[in-house]
């Protein structure tokens, strides 16, 4: 018979004084009033595009979301969807399958589910707020915030793109060593990039202000697993065995947008670039996520907004990356799944179309912590754990998760390591400073 798997619990607010607890708290609520005072200060450009029609849709959509506000910090039970988008008969069938998980135990209250679905939830909700009410239907409530990050990043942006352009020049003359090497770092980038997310500070100030390379050496000993060496080997190997037959495909299941996008961007360039592959693939999210994260529209921004700089050399990298897209070496996706309630073990279930193309990559990347939270299925897992065992099954290719640790969840440590962080920095999982690039793949 085979073994059955016992997952650990799903990390909640029913744990007080847990990261979930304080997050569904104080967090989300705070993040709730910053979009609707968005929405308070669009009210004159709603009348001017729309008439009176466009500031009756602003308030029907604020009193949605007040609506909602109430509900979280009042604790009272998640209610089905009520719109007719596309996906909401999944997330109500998902809203069913939680509560008998729950044994029956009645509602669902905010503060007694898991904190993945529930924080989800909310930002579903947010989205029906605007998408029901036309004409208003198509504003992303977190495109200033989006834009700003971008903005503030500015010099980042810069220093990053200039060392690419001068590592471009002379990357044929590259030995192995020193590609492996330039691989590192701007793994590396793309890893600390992802401290840049807008959620984490509930939409305050996160953007890069130091230049990105200099403090890398710095950086380095809060790498707490890495496993650049093994993606390395993946990247030598794959090349040895597809030769002339196929292409080498790597995804990247994007995060943020702002200075981390442009960083997986420098990745993904590098990536083709070096030759090591030949096609990047980029999923997005198909509607405004978890404050920061990369939408349709925030990709072809981020690239017109290099490309139109006033600096040569992210002018030069908005230029070549559109290129990029026109010859369909790099190919932009985005599927509902992303934005479901579901951790990744339920991909081949629910969307087995895109679990299927996954199977087409020779290496995922999956960026920051909300990807992690469902690769792990946000769950109380012993530090010790192997990545493998709490990826409960999802393995759709060889797949690398490049995140910085803002969530109390933490797997594939070695004995004792996960204790002697916690005993010296006891808020370690949950501030951003401690990163990963942990693999799981068959070498
Ligand atoms: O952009 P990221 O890295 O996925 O982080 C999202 C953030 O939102 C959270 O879900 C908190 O609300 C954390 O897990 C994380 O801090
Ligand atoms: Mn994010």
């Amino acid at each position: 018979m085979a073994a059955v798997t016992v997952l650990p619990v799903s990390l909640s607010a029913r744990f007080k004084g847990s990261f979930a607890y304080f997050t569904i708290k104080d967090r989300l609520p705070q993040i709730l009033t910053k979009v609707i005072d968005t929405l308070h200060r669009h009210k004159n450009e709603f009348f001017e595009e729309h008439g009176e029609k466009g500031v009756e849709a602003e308030k029907r959509a604020i009193s949605f979301l007040s609506k909602l506000r109430n509900e979280l910090q009042t604790d009272k039970p998640v209610t089905p969807l009520e719109d007719e988008l596309p996906d909401a008969a999944l997330w109500n069938q998902y809203l069913d399958y939680q509560r008998n998980l729950a044994n029956g135990s009645g509602e669902l209250s905010w503060f007694q589910s898991p904190w993945l679905f529930v924080e989800c939830y909310m930002y579903r909700r947010i989205h029906a707020a605007l998408a029901q009410n036309p004409p208003i239907e198509n504003f992303d409530v977190f495109k200033e915030g989006k834009a700003q990050n971008f903005f503030e990043s500015q010099e980042a942006v810069i220093a990053l793109c200039t060392y690419f352009q001068e590592l471009l020049k002379n990357i044929k003359d590259l030995d192995e060593k020193q590609l492996q090497e330039e691989l590192f770092k701007l793994l590396q980038v793309s890893l600390w990039g992802n401290k840049c997310d807008l959620s984490f500070s509930a939409g305050g100030d996160s953007s890069q202000k130091s230049s990105p390379l200099q403090s890398l050496g710095n950086l380095l000993p809060y790498i707490v697993v890495n496993d650049m060496e093994k993606i390395w080997s993946l990247f030598v190997n794959a090349k040895k065995r597809n030769t002339e037959k196929s292409n080498v495909r790597v995804d990247i299941v994007l995060d943020n947008a702002g200075f981390e996008l442009v960083s997986d961007f420098v990745l993904a360039d590098f990536l083709l670039s070096s030759k090591l592959a030949d096609e990047v693939h980029f999923h997005g999210k198909s509607i405004p996520w978890y404050v920061s994260d990369t939408t349709k529209h925030d990709f072809n921004w981020t690239v017109k907004q290099l490309q139109s700089a006033n600096h040569m050399w992210m002018s030069r990298c908005g230029i070549n990356w559109e290129g990029n897209l026109k010859k369909g070496v790099w190919v932009y996706h985005d599927h509902m799944f992303w934005t479901l309630p579901h951790d990744f073990s339920s991909m081949a279930g629910v969307a087995p179309d895109l679990y299927a193309d996954l199977q087409k990559s020779n290496l995922i990347f999956f960026k920051g912590d909300l990807n992690y939270r469902k690769l792990t299925g946000d769950r109380k897992w012993e530090y010790t754990v192997p990545f493998h065992q709490a990826l409960n099954k999802f393995h759709p290719a060889p797949l690398c998760s490049l995140r910085t640790l803002k969530s109390d969840t933490q797997v594939g440590l070695k004995p004792g390591q996960g204790e002697e962080i916690q005993a010296s920095e006891p808020e370690w999982m949950v501030m951003g400073k401690y990163g990963i690039v942990q693999i799981d793949a068959a070498l």
